[in-house]
């Protein structure tokens, strides 16, 4: 490493660490926003509004699900740098585990009270939360914009609720940007910077873990003691694992990647780990060759509150349910799942959820998973091989290798009509290769119709002699005599049909009294 550690401890000065918690919807993210867009100099038509909600599901319900760390760079009154590292947490109680998780790799926190509502039952669950761990809270009052907001009202009950001093406490308006430099300025002035020795051996803390199909599992670290370079061989406290550093970045609130952590940073780093079992939250990551003793404190095991059993409508389904469970639990450290058996019902699972919204969200995501079945299920139609299915939270991409003639004909009509119209196709030209094809030709009355000889996939054979025939049968118009439509294959005939002669109406001259 090129930086010697008084330089570490130089940088570590200006380093800022903290959460913004509430209250569901007390305006964490529009805050987050905010901060987003005065350090990174943006314009308002530049930010998206809540930026660090991606999930599709955060995006449309308007929560936060899960917490999302960001990096800013900021530019004190006093001219000193600052490396800010935010923490936006979801306020729903059934994601509190969230928000104590991403407590432990803060030294501050920003409490926001919404001016129209007061102090809400997350909002005190919160604050003890980061008062156990000893942080320095920063009370905001929010939404002080609003007609209805009654800020001197909010500020008693902070005092008294809470017992925080009315002097403390800040006011803005995270949707207008009023107050918002004044609580940079305090972030920078009044939170510690974090404490660690760069010196001493590695011991980085897992905050998070989720599931990436090309770099497998990321893993976002706070580095409590020590530092962490790209390439190191690092070792997995719990499981003695060792692997070696490919990838370190951080979310600016992109996905960058950087050489190096230092002392008290945030940031991901991913080591190609298969499974997110090899890297679970709350585990502590040292380094291989000088490894630390000790193993930090970690978290407490999620407890779950609400349980429900999910089968499957028919068996065959069951892999299927099995597979979406797992990529569920691979970005979800905090769900649960267990085979289970039912006289009734079949095999199925028992699963543990945080809460009645968490299984919510969880029934959402494996219905919406299931929807893109229809898809694979014409893909595998076509005589398609999965290459990869990439998940890119809104959006989800299938690889498939397809042979070229099944997609040449009405392959993009079909996934049109099965995905209304969202799905979008693009495909290139990769090899040629054998496959078991054989020339299908059709017959009517022993004449061969050249123009209707065909190659076809020894699978479909018939299937496409059945739809020829009974599309010939209803084109040609009866005659006098009987005509044999047949398909054939080497001077074999695989499928016939007849269109039946017009016989002699006896009856037609007859009346009633005949
Ligand atoms: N008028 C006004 N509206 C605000 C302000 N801050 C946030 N809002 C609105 O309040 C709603 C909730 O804001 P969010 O930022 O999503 O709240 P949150 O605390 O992040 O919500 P969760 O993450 O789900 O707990 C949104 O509709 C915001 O536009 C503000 O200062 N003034």
């Amino acid at each position: 490493m090129n930086i010697n550690s008084n330089q570490i401890y130089f940088f570590m000065k200006n380093i800022r660490n903290f959460a913004i918690i509430a209250h569901i919807n007390h305006g964490k993210s529009t805050l987050s926003d905010r901060f987003i867009q005065i350090c990174n100099n943006l314009s308002p038509h530049e930010i998206k509004n809540q930026m660090l909600d991606t999930m599709e599901l955060e995006k449309e319900r308007g929560i936060t699900i899960k917490a999302q760390s960001v990096r800013l760079n900021y530019i004190a009154k006093n001219k000193n740098k600052y490396q800010f590292n935010l923490i936006d947490t979801p306020g729903h109680t059934d994601f509190s585990y969230e928000v104590s998780r991403s407590l432990s790799a803060c030294e501050g926190a920003l409490l926001i009270i919404d001016a129209t509502q007061g102090v809400e039952a997350q909002t005190v669950a919160n604050c003890h939360i980061a008062l156990k761990m000893q942080l320095k809270i920063i009370p905001i009052l929010n939404k002080i914009d609003l007609p209805h907001a009654y800020p001197e009202k909010v500020v008693k009950e902070i005092e008294n609720i809470i017992g925080i001093k009315s002097n403390c406490i800040l006011q803005c308006s995270a949707k207008t940007g009023f107050g918002v430099p004044k609580i940079l300025e305090c972030i920078a002035n009044n939170l510690d910077p974090p404490h660690g020795d760069p010196n001493s051996a590695l011991q980085a803390l897992i905050i998070d873990s989720w599931f990436d199909n090309y770099l497998g599992v990321i893993i976002l670290v706070k580095i409590k003691n020590g530092y962490l370079k790209r390439g190191e061989k690092i070792k997995i406290m719990s499981t003695q694992e060792i692997y070696s550093v490919i990838h370190i970045g951080i979310f600016t609130p992109e996905k960058i990647n950087i050489k190096y952590l230092k002392c008290g940073e945030v940031g991901w780093i991913a080591c190609s780990i298969k499974k997110i079992q090899g890297a679970l939250v709350g585990d502590t990551i040292t380094l291989a060759l000088y490894s630390s003793k000790n193993a930090l404190p970690g978290f407490k095991k999620v407890s779950h509150k609400v349980f429900a059993s999910i089968f499957p409508i028919s068996s065959k389904k069951y892999i299927s349910l099995k597979n979406s469970l797992n990529k569920l639990s691979l970005n979800d450290a905090s769900f649960f799942y267990e085979p289970e058996n039912s006289c009734a019902l079949g095999m199925g699972f028992k699963c543990g959820f945080l809460g009645l919204l968490h299984l919510e969200i969880i029934q959402e995501r494996l219905e919406r998973e299931y929807k893109i079945s229809k898809i694979i299920a014409l893909c595998n139609e076509k005589r398609g091989v999965q290459i990869n299915l990439v998940y890119y939270d809104i959006n989800v991409m299938l690889i498939y290798e397809i042979p070229m003639s099944e997609i040449i004909l009405n392959f993009f009509d079909r996934l049109q009509s099965i995905s209304r119209g969202y799905a979008s196709l693009n495909y290139k030209f990769k090899y040629f290769k054998k496959t078991n094809a054989v020339i299908i030709k059709t017959i009517v009355n022993k004449t061969v119709l050249d123009a209707l000889t065909c190659i076809v996939h020894k699978n479909y054979i018939h299937i496409y002699s059945q739809k020829i025939i009974e599309k010939l049968k209803n084109l040609i118009p009866r005659q006098q005599f009987d005509i044999v439509i047949q398909t054939s294959i080497n001077n074999q005939v695989v499928a016939k049909g007849t269109v039946k002669q017009l016989r002699k109406n006896v009856l037609s001259k007859c009346y009633g009294g005949d």
